[in-house]
């Protein structure tokens, strides 16, 4: 919401309660156009997906229908309920406007580093071609119908909130556990893989800064700074004060069928036309995640966030 001024604002809490939008529900165009006509919001943020990555090889249906169909279903949701039509476009001021979530999974086995919003796609995953679907979809939403639809090409974003089954989780978790006495070991896939990660705090405010920009446009979002899992690991095992190689195991089960190698953000377009920088470096993240995990686990069996199921 655009803030606290906006009459929306007090609809949507008198809704929120009772409206519940899951990413199951974007397989299901009856209950978005319904949650949109109930709620009438300012902004649409589409957050869903199957977004584990190895899931979508054993699921490759299902994450075409949620990740990458879900993004239509939205947009013509906003669509059938705003009235818009070819021959009717909507009010710039007064439209619903869209924010798609789109992936640096997208760029695959990348064409160039860094990777910037013309470099040209080439997933490695159902998933990563789930989402450039929905990238491409709500790109067409705007040029067909005009309207305000945008895509954030948003590189790994992480906070101690991140699932347990994304690596930066897993390791942090692990080597808490294992400082702590609740395991010995943490069993990985691939060290060399590297990544652009930055604190998911960070990109939510992109995410609204492109949504309340002038003009809808796509931007990627990301550090500029790529590190390898293996740096990962090393950080983490640090900060507890402990020898990663003594604990770290490899374990096979844990490579992908085709992996992305390398991935790297170049943000200048937010940095220049957002002005959007991050404030929180690797380092930090890594840090802030280890220390939550100590915490979190301190005085726990540890069970329920055991590693080796991913
Ligand atoms: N999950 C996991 N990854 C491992 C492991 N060992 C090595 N890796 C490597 O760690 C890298 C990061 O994996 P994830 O943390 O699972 O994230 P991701 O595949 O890069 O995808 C995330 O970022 C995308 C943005 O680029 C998101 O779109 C996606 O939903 C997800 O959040 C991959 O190259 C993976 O092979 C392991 O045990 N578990």
């Amino acid at each position: 919401m655009r803030g606290q001024a906006n009459p929306h604002v007090a609809r949507l809490r008198k809704h929120i309660g009772d409206i519940k939008i899951t990413a199951g529900d974007l397989l299901d165009q009856g209950s978005l156009i319904s949650a949109v006509e109930r709620v009438q919001p300012d902004e649409v943020y589409n957050l869903g997906a199957i977004s584990f990555v190895p899931l979508s090889w054993q699921q490759a249906e299902l994450t075409a229908g949620v990740t990458g169909m879900g993004p239509l279903r939205m947009l013509e949701a906003i669509r059938v309920v705003s009235g818009i039509s070819q021959s009717r476009t909507p009010d710039p001021r007064a439209q619903i406007r869209f924010y798609q979530a789109s992936s640096s999974e997208m760029f695959g086995q990348v064409r160039e580093t860094p990777q910037n919003e013309l470099t040209p796609f080439h997933p490695r995953s159902p998933y990563g071609v789930a989402k450039a679907y929905g990238h491409f979809i709500t790109q067409n939403f705007r040029e067909s119908y005009g309207m305000f639809a945008v895509s954030g090409i948003l590189f790994n974003h992480e906070s101690p909130r991140r699932g347990p089954e994304f690596v930066t989780r897993k390791i942090t978790l692990g080597a808490a556990r294992i400082k702590l006495g609740l395991a010995t070991e943490l069993r990985l896939g691939n060290l060399d893989a590297r990544r652009d990660w930055g604190f998911a705090g960070d990109y939510a405010r992109a995410m609204h800064m492109m949504t309340v920009a002038d003009t809808p446009e796509d931007y990627v979002i990301g550090t500029g700074v790529t590190q390898s899992v293996r740096h990962l690991v090393k950080l983490a095992f640090d900060t507890v004060g402990l020898n990663w190689e003594d604990h770290v195991v490899l374990d096979p089960k844990y490579n992908r069928p085709a992996e992305v190698d390398l991935l790297c953000a170049d943000p200048k377009k937010a940095r220049e036309q957002l002005g959007w920088e991050p404030d929180v470096t690797f380092e930090e993240l890594v840090a802030m995640m280890v220390e939550s995990d100590l915490k979190l686990l301190d005085g726990s069996s540890g069970e329920e966030f055991g590693t080796d199921h991913w």
